[in-house]
């Protein structure tokens, strides 16, 4: 009883203490905001004046705060984008907030020093997320939680008899997709480990799962990993390659195919492949692209699917871990509207993909990212699907053909025919 009473007036102190506390911080932030902005040197002198960034506004959210601020004559908008990482680490420097519902959440299996311990540590090392944009005033927002490191897969993200995908969940739980028969070809980039792999995979298995009879895959593997291997025997399948000279030939092949399609479509006065009413549509998705730069024809080809391929159902998903001007050359980026970019290293890749910077100013965080289509741009989380998901959702439609394997194992034999593999004893072969 008595340790009850005590743990219950403990737990309350801390609550109203760390509500407070939070309360506090949260309406320090602007000064905050406003002296690191002068400590990193974004001041202007004129003569014996100092020009500094003028807080106009501020607006509490359910999701965190928003700050306006007007900049100072010499200053622009990408000045302070530049330091969106310093503010950020600003504002995060040893924020130490924990909410009643934090306490409520513990579980107290390791006691309960244990799990406020813990708690306090994740705590530290939590870092707040910012995000700036401009409207004439310069706009940052404070958000209260960061957006989940992981999200994992899960099967109401499916939407089966559609094109659409989802790309990631923004702070609020949205799920943001890219409907391919909308917003058509799709650039990825990022730098290596931050999730393009994990999103091609994630779109192949969605697509075969949604449209198992309509999907047409040509998976164009040049980064020599093993991404597209489970997918390979999938009867949507109809190209897999991992060899640049070898995706060349896939690449003239698709173009004839892909140019039948057009006069079938646009020549007989459909917009495009909807409005004809033809249901197939073929994907071709390449990582790493830039590993087809030297193949001159298989570049033509590609900035043809981008330029035709819209309209003619075939859907370019071109992914790359280094995008420069070579790699997605201005006539295959002018006809892809929609870009998702993970972490970059530098403030011109992310403008090479997304035409602005930002996605170099991204937490650290793999599947972490920035969407663009033709209307919106959305900071979101990728959901992530792992490779035994992945087997689960495709293993009905992978067909094993042309090859014989024989196992000498018992008195059996793995008989291998265009169609599921099964297993017959000797007597019957
Ligand atoms: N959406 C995600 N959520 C959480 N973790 C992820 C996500 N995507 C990827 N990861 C993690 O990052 C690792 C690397 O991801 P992935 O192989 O997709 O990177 P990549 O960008 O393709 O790298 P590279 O170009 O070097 O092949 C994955 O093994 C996984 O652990």
């Amino acid at each position: 009883m008595i340790f009850e009473f005590l743990t219950t007036s403990i737990f309350a102190g801390i609550a109203v203490k760390a509500f407070l506390k939070k309360q506090d911080l949260n309406e320090n932030d602007s000064g905050k905001i406003q002296r690191i902005i002068s400590l990193s040197g974004l001041n202007v002198k004129d003569g014996k004046d100092t020009l500094t960034t003028q807080l106009v506004h501020k607006k509490k959210h359910n999701w965190g705060w928003e700050y306006k601020y007007r900049i100072p004559l010499g200053r622009s908008f990408d000045d302070y984008l530049t330091k969106q990482k310093i503010i950020a680490d600003g504002l995060s420097n040893r924020s130490k907030q924990i909410t009643f519902n934090d306490l409520k959440a513990l579980d107290f299996d390791d006691g309960i020093l244990n799990s406020l311990k813990s708690l306090w540590k994740e705590r530290l090392s939590e870092s707040k997320e910012i995000e700036l944009d401009f409207d004439g005033l310069l706009i940052i927002r404070v958000f209260d939680k960061p957006l989940g490191k992981r999200i994992n897969w899960n099967e109401e993200l499916l939407k089966t008899g559609t094109w659409s995908v989802p790309i990631g969940y923004t702070r609020n739980g949205n799920v943001i997709r890219h409907d391919f028969d909308k917003d058509k070809h799709l650039i990825i980039a990022g730098a290596t480990g931050y999730g393009k792999s994990a999103i091609l995979k994630l779109i192949s298995t969605v697509l075969i799962n949604q449209q198992p009879d309509n999907t047409e895959l040509s998976l164009i593997d040049l980064k020599g990993g093993s991404a597209f291997h489970r997918f390979r025997n999938c009867k949507q399948v109809q190209n897999y390659s991992r060899d640049p000279e070898e995706a060349e030939k896939i690449l003239i092949d698709i173009q004839k195919r892909m140019n039948h399609s057009f006069e079938n479509v646009v020549d007989k006065g459909f917009e495009d492949v909807k409005e004809a009413k033809v249901k197939k549509r073929h994907f071709v998705i390449i990582d790493e692209a830039a590993d087809l730069t030297e193949y001159k024809k298989a570049m033509t080809i590609i900035t043809d699917i981008a330029r035709r391929g819209r309209s003619a159902g075939y859907y370019l998903i071109f992914c790359t871990q280094y995008p420069t001007m070579q790699v997605i050359p201005p006539q295959t980026k002018r006809n892809i509207i929609a870009r998702l970019c993970y972490v970059v290293d530098t403030d011109t890749a992310s403008r090479v993909v997304l035409d602005e910077s930002g996605a170099d100013k991204l937490p650290d965080i793999p599947g972490r990212g920035i969407y663009k289509n033709t209307v919106k741009r959305f900071v979101v989380q990728s959901p992530f699907i792992a490779n035994e998901e992945i087997q689960e959702i495709i293993e009905p439609y992978i067909e094993v053909v042309k090859e014989e394997v024989q196992e000498n194992i018992a008195e059996t034999k793995t008989v291998v025919t265009k169609g599921r593999k099964h297993t017959v004893t000797f007597e019957e072969i």
